[in-house]
């Protein structure tokens, strides 16, 4: 999808459900997982967007089949994942995908032969470098250029010794994440021990142990900053991958913002995806929220207010979140997501330059955002190649007519039907096609 999306304004209160396709963050665990276990794998429901499809190609450029195998009726394939010996000789494209960049390298660490491993120019400036300099202190011969970034090269020796290293993840959790996965195909496990300030994004941690735990792997995790993974076999994996909920929050948020109803069908009563924060959030902000068999509805009053949140858990939100905020009736302030300038933009600031340029007031701070709104006029909504960005143009032009958003065709780095999905939810019977101009 070239050009410039016109984002419809809702006619009304919108009132639907919204099938959401499965959650990236599960889907990477499970395929890299399943390439390292010991037999075939099924992932029922998988997402396919651009981070899953990267993710897949690449461990089928290092040895394990990834094939569609047929599902339920009327579902998109499952896929079947056979692990092999892996083997270097060839190269990792991560694109933009901070889980395919940083959990293959300890991956490729496990292969007979070199790897080279590069991504789009934003990923070049992503950081990697307490990753590399973990993996060196595991064992693991590696080439970079020194400044902890793509592209490096990672050359594989068919096994790592493994054992205890520290390292500073207040960048990013998948730094630890990443260790952790691999960890048990190393020949002492790995300890590793975080040293610096808070861990951003600890839900994503713990599905990694629970990801890991549910494949046979014992991981010790009761002291704080600290994860034990014991060598052993991974077990291969029978899962259905979960909606993503991360991707769930602007279709909610579409609740919320014109005083109508959106239901998302499945969503999980336990889950360890940080999107699930968005229930609470959405209810500080107005909305009745109620959560049943059926699945999450939020339903707006009428009402939109602002709020004080700290999203250094759920920082993957926090584009949908400001966007909300812009539309509330009262200030916001977002805190605990300094981290997020190292997403697939520097977030803080594009937020702050696009919603500004809108006419909302927005102050970037140390840590966050504070957000006063104000009444905005028509404009284009850059989007820097950021997935995110297009979903919080799309529920910013619920409240204001005339917005474009550029570049839509990015949001396919985790959500390729989002365009579809929205035009379906907010103006039915118009189409996706007929909204975008050069
Ligand atoms: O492990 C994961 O799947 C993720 C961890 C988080 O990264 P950070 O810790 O860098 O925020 C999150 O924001 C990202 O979208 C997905
Ligand atoms: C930060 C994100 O992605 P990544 O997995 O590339 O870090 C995100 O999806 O918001």
């Amino acid at each position: 999808m070239e050009g410039d999306w016109h984002t419809p304004v809702a006619d009304g209160r919108v009132d639907d459900e919204v099938h959401l396709p499965g959650s990236k963050s599960l889907t990477n665990r499970f395929l890299v997982l399943a390439a390292l276990a010991n037999g075939p794998s099924l992932l029922r429901r998988p997402l396919r967007s651009r981070d899953t499809l990267l993710m897949a190609q690449a461990l089928r450029q290092l040895g394990a089949g990834v094939e569609d195998t047929t599902a339920a009726q009327g579902s998109r394939p499952d896929w079947l994942v056979t692990p092999a010996s892996l083997r270097g000789g060839g190269s990792v494209d991560c694109g933009l995908a901070g889980t395919v960049m940083r959990f293959l390298p300890p991956v490729a660490a496990l292969a007979s032969g070199t790897v080279d491993f590069d991504g789009d120019a934003q990923a070049r400036v992503r950081p990697m470098g307490p990753v590399l300099d973990a993996l060196r202190t595991l064992g693991v011969d590696l080439d970079d250029d020194g400044r902890g970034t793509l592209p490096f090269t990672v050359r594989g020796r068919g096994h790592v010794r493994g054992g205890t290293v520290t390292l500073d993840a207040s960048a990013s959790s998948q730094f630890i994440s990443a260790l952790l996965l691999a960890g048990a195909r190393y020949d002492e496990g790995v300890t590793v021990h975080h040293r610096g300030k808070p861990v951003p994004s600890e839900p994503h941690i713990e599905m990694t142990v629970e990801t890991l735990r549910d494949a046979g792997v014992m991981v010790d995790d009761s002291e704080p900053d600290t994860w034990r993974v014991e060598p052993s076999e991974v077990n291969a994996l029978d899962v259905q991958v979960e909606p993503d909920l991360s991707n769930a929050a602007p279709f909610l948020a579409a609740g919320l913002v014109t005083a109508g109803r959106v239901t998302v069908p499945g969503w999980p009563h336990h889950t360890t995806q940080a999107g699930d924060a968005i229930r609470d959030i959405l209810d500080a902000m107005g909305a009745d929220v109620s959560l049943t068999r059926e699945g999450l509805t939020v339903t707006g009053t009428g009402q939109v207010s602002g709020i004080d949140v700290d999203l250094h858990d759920a920082s993957e939100l926090t584009p949908v979140v400001a966007a909300v905020a812009a539309l509330a009736d009262s200030p916001t302030v977002i805190r605990g997501v300094a981290h997020i300038r190292g997403h697939e933009t520097d977030r803080l600031a594009a937020l702050a330059r696009e919603l500004g340029s809108l006419g909302t007031s927005v102050t970037e701070t140390d840590d966050g955002l504070r957000i006063e709104p104000r009444a905005m006029q028509a404009g284009l909504f850059h989007t820097y190649a950021d997935h995110r960005m297009v979903m919080a143009g799309a529920v910013l032009g619920l409240g204001v007519p005339g917005l474009r958003v550029e570049d839509a065709a990015t949001v396919a780095k985790t959500l390729p039907e989002f365009v579809d999905l929205w035009h379906g939810l907010v103006a039915p019977g118009t189409s996706a096609a007929g909204a975008v101009t050069a």
